[in-house]
């Protein structure tokens, strides 16, 4: 069974006793493989789990840098290494450019410069490794506005802080944060419940952050909607062949996350079989490529996330009880945005000055109105729609403030009807139907005005101090609006 905790270093040439030599000289640091010619050298590379390759350039088929050409084609994250006779500066160009050259050794050459290149070639390797890695983290950042942070890494990890979790005081979110504090510190699978949208992700990140694992990765798998072969292949890894389309053997994300977290968003919605291969994999720590017969022990911590009522689907004999059990040994809820209208204003104003740097346009702000629509509107797609509606309100906006007048149809309408009458005899619901439909700007203007305004008022029981406060506006000039349009408790509104 292949050593995985010493670098893999492969070494072609068709010399068995060049061969012979330098294995025996770099046996105790790697974990050798030799090959004697190109094409045992290419079996090799697509069983076997090697990082660097020495390939001598003058073999009898193919030479030294056409075989690594084709090594890069098809594993280009695998160290290059070409021992060559001669050096001609044009050879060298030309391999640099076509096989993508780490380094030329020259014969004859010395067994501590030789071993000194293998080790700075591993070296390479993980760097380039934890580069992409960061990289592809950093990809799905929120840009973070006056951030200034002395590494990537430590960017990174500022960006997911628990306090990234953006929520008014007093909202449920500071519970759930203070439970997933807790929790983070410890080695146990969480389960994140709540509706899409609700900052599932986002907290399973602050858990990664927040833990012992913090400098390791996190990786996420969206298990929802994905046939179970491809997700078998995305998460354990599959061996060149194992399927139609399996050009070459590829690391799974459980194996790439080993000492770190993998978060399994959209758990509820996997296979029975699939559930079966997972629990084996919580139960083992163990896991086992497609194609392949060797088990590989991974240490990784899952945090899983659904939308669905997940009991639920364990009652009704879509989930099964062991897995469910496995998974949620902590299970915490992210509560919908309608049920935290608080946190509205505060996510509104950090989503805004966020997209605002992103795309160079500042913007003052949201106009009271526009502000009383976003807390009425039952939003459905959670914080996820609340971003876009603002980022939607961004890109039409032509002043320095966001007015209700941007905002889409659909909030507006959804506003109005949100806003109920506290009492039948508090009076009647704004006539927000009339939003959707046609007509000049401005008059459409009005009518989301005046349905603003009726909706304030309701709220707020048809104290005018208080609506007048809220909307901004003095008592006089809350006076002329609702005359201007008509608007009186118990009356129906004439718009
Ligand atoms: N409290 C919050 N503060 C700041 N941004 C948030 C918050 N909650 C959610 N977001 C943002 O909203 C978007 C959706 O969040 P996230 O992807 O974490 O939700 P989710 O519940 O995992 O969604 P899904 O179930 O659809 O995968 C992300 O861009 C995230 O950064």
């Amino acid at each position: 069974m292949t050593d995985t905790t010493r670098p893999g270093i492969l070494v072609v040439d068709d010399e068995p006793r060049s061969v012979e030599v330098i294995a025996r000289l770099l046996d105790e640091e790697f974990e050798v493989f030799t090959a004697l010619s190109a094409e045992e050298g290419l079996r090799l590379l697509e069983t076997e789990w090697i990082q660097v390759v020495f390939s001598d350039q003058r073999m009898p088929e193919v030479s030294g840098v056409e075989f690594l050409t084709q090594v890069r084609e098809r594993w280009p994250e695998v160290v290059r290494i070409v021992i060559t006779g001669y050096i001609d500066p044009e050879d060298i160009i030309g391999a640099i450019n076509t096989a993508g050259i780490h380094q030329f050794i020259t014969k004859p050459w010395h067994p501590d410069h030789l071993l000194l290149t293998a080790r700075n070639a591993a070296k390479m390797y993980q760097l380039q490794r934890e580069h992409d890695r960061l990289t592809n983290e950093l990809k799905l950042l929120p840009p973070v506005a006056e951030t200034r942070v002395a590494s990537k890494r430590e960017r990174v990890r500022q960006s997911y802080r628990f306090d990234g979790l953006v929520r008014a005081e007093g909202s449920p979110v500071e519970e759930v944060c203070r439970q997933a504090e807790r929790v983070a510190g410890f080695n146990v699978p969480v389960l994140v419940l709540g509706e899409t949208g609700t900052g599932k992700e986002l907290l399973a990140r602050a858990i990664h952050y927040g833990s012992p694992r913090s400098d390791q990765p996190f990786y996420c798998e969206n298990c929802g909607a994905i046939p179970d072969e491809l997700l078998e292949s995305e998460l354990f890894g599959h061996k060149k062949g194992a399927f139609t389309g399996a050009h070459s053997n590829r690391l799974g994300l459980l194996e790439q996350a080993d000492g770190g977290t993998i978060f399994l968003d959209e758990i509820g919605d996997i296979s029975p079989a699939f559930q079966v291969r997972l629990l084996r994999f919580l139960q083992e720590g163990e896991i086992r490529p497609v194609g392949s017969n060797e088990t590989r022990r991974v240490d990784v911590r899952v945090v899983a996330a659904t939308h669905r009522d997940l009991t639920a689907e364990v009652k009704a004999g879509r989930f099964r009880e062991d897995l469910y059990y496995r998974l949620s040994t902590m299970t915490l809820t992210m509560p919908p945005l309608r049920d935290r209208p608080d946190d509205i204003p505060v996510l509104a104003r950090h989503i805004l000055d966020r997209l605002s740097v992103a795309h160079g346009k500042p913007v003052a702000g949201f106009a009271p109105d526009t502000l009383a629509c976003l807390e009425a509107y039952g939003w459905p797609g959670n914080v996820r729609e609340l971003q876009n509606e603002i980022m939607r309100m961004l890109v039409l906006c032509e002043g320095d403030t966001l007015g209700a007048e941007l905002l889409s149809d659909q909030v507006l309408r959804g506003a109005a009807l949100n806003a109920r009458p506290a009492s039948p005899e508090d009076g009647p619901l704004p006539p927000l139907d009339l939003i959707g439909q046609g007509g000049p700007l401005k008059s459409r203007i009005e009518r989301v005005e005046a349905g603003i305004l009726m909706e304030t008022l309701v709220r707020c029981r048809w104290n005018k101090s208080k609506a007048a406060d809220e909307l901004g506006l003095s008592r006089m000039g809350l006076r002329a609006k609702l005359e201007r349009y008509g608007i009186e408790r118990g009356s129906a509104q004439r718009h």
